[in-house]
């Protein structure tokens, strides 16, 4: 399949004097697995709110799975998104259950209210929870978990609704050693999954990279510096140029390491 889920065509976003990404083009098909790789302050957030529909950008165009951002109703558009961040975690409201913070994506909403779920919705979370490793939380409160379990459980609430496109935002950060291993690991399984979505992930760092992601993005002062094949692309000129100093980059069992050399 090569239908385009994301394009961006000259993408500007500019805020209190400063421009958070300039003239970014950038395209992902379906099936593709991106990453989206920069040093703090990049941009990456930003480019992954433009590519969720939560932000519009001041210059250029933005197209996400064939609708044109400012020419269709967003509201339509963001439940065939699944987004896990920060952003989202700091929203769940107070005494939350993991289990009802799941469901709730169906109606890409936060919070139990009165909606109704049937067992097809139940078995469905259940069924995300169990493949994230977290079918023991299911009846725990969201706000006692750890950070790892956090994680976990935002990419099930995330893959919910069953969305086209799976946008994570530094899901590894804040993890131990353990944590970020078994994530990357499930991460890879995902990426290997031909049912999955198309996948977007943002991180500071190589080592975070799951195998399987094909694609990948240099994000540098709000500039994509590098992008396309993720081979091409992680190189240690490219990765020195991003990360401005000079890298060592190697790659073993499908996985990425990069550190500085003198
Ligand atoms: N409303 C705003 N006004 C001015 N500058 C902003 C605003 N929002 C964000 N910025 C700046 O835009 C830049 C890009 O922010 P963004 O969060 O997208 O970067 P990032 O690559 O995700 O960073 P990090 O890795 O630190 O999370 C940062 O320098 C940030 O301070």
């Amino acid at each position: 399949m090569t239908g385009e889920v994301l394009h961006l065509r000259r993408v500007g976003v500019r805020r209190g004097g400063a421009d958070l990404l300039r003239e970014v083009t950038w395209t992902v098909n379906e099936n593709e697995r991106w990453v989206i790789v920069g040093p703090n302050g990049a941009g990456k957030t930003t480019l992954l709110q433009i590519a969720g529909a939560l932000l519009h950008p001041t210059s250029g165009s933005v197209a996400i799975l064939g609708e044109e951002l400012g020419r269709t109703d967003v509201f339509e558009l963001r439940p065939r998104i699944g987004i896990a961040s920060a952003a989202v975690a700091e929203k769940v409201p107070a005494g939350e259950t993991v289990i009802d913070l799941v469901l709730t994506a169906s109606y890409a909403i936060l919070g139990r209210w009165q909606e109704e779920y049937d067992s097809l919705d139940l078995g469905r979370a259940v069924e995300l929870l169990e493949a994230l490793g977290c079918a023991h939380l299911i009846r725990r409160r969201f706000d006692t978990l750890s950070e790892g379990e956090r994680k976990r459980v935002q990419i099930a609430r995330a893959l919910m609704p069953d969305p086209e496109l799976l946008l994570l935002d530094e899901p590894a950060a804040g993890l131990d050693l353990g944590g970020r291993e078994d994530l990357v690991a499930r991460l890879a399984r995902l990426a290997d999954d031909p049912a999955a979505p198309t996948m977007v992930m943002v991180t500071h760092h190589v080592e975070e990279v799951p195998d399987g992601f094909t694609h990948a993005l240099l994000l540098r002062g709000g500039q994509a510096i590098a992008q396309g094949k993720v081979d091409e692309v992680f190189t240690a000129e490219r990765l020195s140029e991003c990360f401005g100093l000079r890298l060592g980059v190697e790659r073993q069992d499908g996985r990425w390491y990069a550190r500085a050399v003198r």
